[in-house]
């Protein structure tokens, strides 16, 4: 390319740097203006104004953040249209805000027009007549490198931007996600802009890029339906806490927060489900068949005694029998009311019956004792009774407890009898007992959440709790008016300052804090996080094969309207209770009406590694596809054997330079590994260290420059489904893969050359 033509690009990109300045500082003014606006003092007015100062410096940061995500990268492209139109592309939309025209200077990659960046081929040129990738380091102009497309280039497995994608996928790895607006291909870009609004499937091999492809799809419907998703949020749903952090940095350096990422076991506030269990128990907890367990569990909650209960009132003794409670019990059930929302009829209907009962006893003896007390003193017998008797409450405590999931699940896990009585026909319901406390795990969260819509709120817990709250809310209003009332009388000596009129001459506490209730100043994500009755606007499930059923119902509770994106591997299942195929996963929320896409080119794996890897999922899967790589690096994967690990380890880091090494090695031997390479049981994890080890289910959806796998054998003998796990653990590696055993090798690893 000639140096004429890098210094006009030059030119261009730095007078766009300039406007993105300019922009920045105009945004940065108008929030600091916004912050400094005085709001009107009249009691009715500030609350209204507060919010909306709030509503646009939130749009201010939000819009700073984007400029400053772009600033890295700003321009990448230019597409030379047929008709002589030209345009630049690149990570935020410039327009030329000094003409009449507003004419634009750089596209969004996201805006309808810069389509044809990522899709024209010489087959269908989308009147482009040539594409350009344009790099950049800082605001220089390093390189150019053009596609002419025309019909002698009309290859249908074309790569856009073949050079620039290269350098992409060859370029070492740092332990975080990058983004591919700059590269993205024309199957990747049909998934991240379709127009679907229902369930998307996206099936893919592994390192077909579905991760990247779902977080730039969150982006582009971000941009797209901006006003809908930024008020009821996006999920992203992702295996595991390590993948998280490894994929969090891709939607902010594309100018995107706000999103909501977290692991089923994180989907119920105030739990964490991260106490570890054996696979085969989840894979019990996980069955569809624990949704019937846990209504029988509640229902079973609902007690009838086999004899009499008694109660003293006033020295009365007064008694329910079995039949009354049965009937208070079918009544009340019959009302289909949630457990808790109908706990109310019960404490009415026990109530009743005792305070007839005593008022009876009262009457005994006494002549027209019947009549002795009208409407108004039963009210007040019955008002005494549920103010006073303890007893009263304890019966009804037995006979219709408030629960809370939690409770639910403890009492259900903690006693066999109630476990029977709930799940008489379970297979391997013996492997759900478990002693009360020690925390949830990953599993139980989808059985906390279908606990509470089985039980409802407790309406008094829920008012109490509120009330707290409210209280809780009205003393930091106190706070703050004190403050700002001390702070004034430091200040008075300014003169006429006295006159000034602070907060609290206009309000008191209980306006102010209704004041900060008016609007929740939490973002989307954090209120979302919060409430477990939140619905997205749209929820993207990431290694969506390893959800299980209850996970699903989950879910799907939280999507009301279905429009998700869910992106995984069917061959990749590693988890006993996940998928085997879409169509039985989906079936029970959407029947048929979802829909497929396929992702078949590999951009992880050289084609060495994934000619090994293939050999595994062929025996996997006969019928499933081998994603195809798209280049080589001439390094045979290979094998070993070796009682030296950590030297192993040390000598292939020492290949990778700056580079990223994963051991991977079996469950039940990752603590030892840990201890041997890192020299600490508990370290080892964090992708930012040089040499990671980890065990398959935790290098789920991450990647390597290079990765040793240990023991392959042992692998595979381990874990519920082997081979997978073993596909998995062979297909983290962007260049280098060495495989270490003792001799007992897995079939289709037995051909690797020994170690050069
Ligand atoms: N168009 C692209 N341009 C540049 N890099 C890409 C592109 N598509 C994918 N990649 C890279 O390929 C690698 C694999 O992508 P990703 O992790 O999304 O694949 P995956 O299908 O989720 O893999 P797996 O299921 O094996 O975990 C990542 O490094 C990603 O950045």
């Amino acid at each position: 390319m000639s140096t004429d033509e890098i210094a006009r690009e030059q030119e261009y990109v730095s007078m766009l740097y300039g406007r993105l300045d300019d922009l920045r500082e105009r945004t940065a003014r108008r929030l600091s203006a916004t912050l400094r606006e005085d709001l009107p003092s009249g009691p009715g007015d500030s609350g209204q104004a507060l919010v909306e100062r709030d509503v646009a410096a939130t749009r201010h940061t939000r819009r700073l953040a984007q400029i400053d995500a772009a600033e890295r990268g700003l321009c990448f492209g230019r597409l030379d249209l047929s008709d002589g139109e030209r345009y630049h592309i690149g990570r935020i939309g410039i327009h030329d805000d000094t003409g009449e025209d507003y004419e634009p200077l750089l596209l969004d990659w996201r805006a309808p027009a810069a389509r044809p960046f990522y899709v024209a081929t010489g087959a269908s040129p989308h009147g482009v007549q040539r594409r350009r990738h344009i790099s950049t380091t800082g605001r220089t102009v390093t390189a150019i490198s053009d596609e002419t497309l025309d019909f002698t280039s009309a290859d249908p497995e074309a790569l856009t931007g073949e050079a620039a994608l290269l350098a992409a996928l060859t370029a070492g790895r740092t332990g975080r996600m990058s983004d591919i607006v700059e590269t993205i291909q024309a199957e990747q870009d049909e998934i991240i802009r379709s127009p679907h609004r229902g369930v998307l499937v996206v099936q893919g091999g592994a390192g077909t890029g579905k991760t990247v492809v779902a977080l730039h799809r969150a982006a582009y419907l971000l941009y797209t339906h901006r006003d809908l998703l930024e008020r009821r949020g996006v999920l992203i749903v992702g295996p595991n806490a390590t993948f998280l952090r490894y994929i969090g940095e891709v939607l902010p350096s594309l100018g995107e927060t706000g999103v909501l990422l977290a692991t089923v076991g994180e989907l119920f506030p105030g739990v964490t489900g991260d106490r570890p269990e054996p696979p085969a128990v989840a894979e019990v907890k996980g069955r569809p068949q624990m949704a019937d367990v846990l209504a029988a569990a509640v229902r079973d909650r609902q007690w009838v005694p086999d004899e009499d209960l008694t109660v003293v009132h006033d020295d009365r003794e007064l008694t329910l029998s079995p039949e009354i409670c049965a009937r208070i019990r079918e009544q009340v059930r019959a009302t289909r009311l949630l457990h808790n929302e109908a706990r109310p009829l019960v404490v009415k209907a026990v109530a009743d019956v005792l305070t007839r009962q005593y008022a009876a006893r009262l009457g005994e003896g006494i002549e027209d004792g019947d009549d002795l007390l009208d409407a108004d003193d039963l009210k007040l017998i019955r008002k005494e009774m549920l103010e006073e008797n303890h007893e009263v409450w304890a019966v009804i405590d037995r006979l219709w407890p408030v629960l809370t999931p939690q409770r639910l699940l403890s009492d259900l896990f903690a006693a066999p009898g109630r476990l029977a009585a709930a799940a008489p026909g379970l297979p391997g319901r013996d492997l759900l007992a478990r002693e009360p406390g020690g925390g949830w795990t990953a599993a139980d969260v989808p059985l906390l959440d279908e606990a509470a819509e089985l039980l409802g709120r407790d309406e008094r817990a829920a008012r109490a709790a509120e009330a707290a709250e409210r209280r809780e809310r009205i003393a930091y209003a106190q706070g703050v008016l004190d403050i700002s009332e001390g702070s004034r009388s430091l200040d008075v000596d300014v003169a006429g300052e006295a006159e000034m009129l602070s907060a609290a001459d206009v309000i008191d506490a209980e306006r102010f804090a209704e004041r900060h209730e008016e609007g929740d100043r939490r973002g989307v994500a954090e209120r979302a996080a919060a409430d477990r009755t939140w619905t997205f606007g749209h929820v993207i499930v990431d290694e969506a094969q390893e959800l299980s059923q209850m996970a699903w119902r989950m879910l799907m509770r939280r999507v009301p309207t279905r429009w998700m994106t869910l992106v995984g591997d069917i061959a990749q299942t590693g988890h006993p209770a996940g998928a085997t195929s879409w169509r039985a996963a989906l079936a029970p929320y959407v029947g048929d009406r979802w829909v497929l896409r396929t992702l078949n080119v590999n951009y992880r794996m050289p084609a060495e590694v994934m000619d090994v890897a293939a050999g595994v999922l062929t025996l996997l899967d006969p019928e499933l596809t081998v994603p195809r790589s798209v280049r080589e690096t001439g390094e045979s994967p290979w094998q070993t054997r070796t009682d030296d690990l950590p030297a192993l380890v040390a000598a292939e880091a020492g290949l990778v330079g700056e580079g990223r090494l994963a051991v991977l090695v079996p469950t039940s031997g990752l603590g030892e590994a840990r201890e041997l390479i890192v020299g600490d049981r508990a370290a080892g994890a964090d992708l930012g260290d040089r040499v990671v080890v980890l065990d398959v289910s935790g290098a789920k959806g991450l990647e390597f420059d290079s990765v040793l796998v240990v023991d392959p054998a042992r692998i595979v003998a381990e874990s519920a489904r082997g081979l997978s796990d073993l596909y998995v653990a062979l297909t983290r590696t962007t260049r280098r893969l060495g495989v270490v055993h003792d001799g007992d090798l897995p079939a289709p690893l037995a051909g690797l050359p020994a170690r050069p």
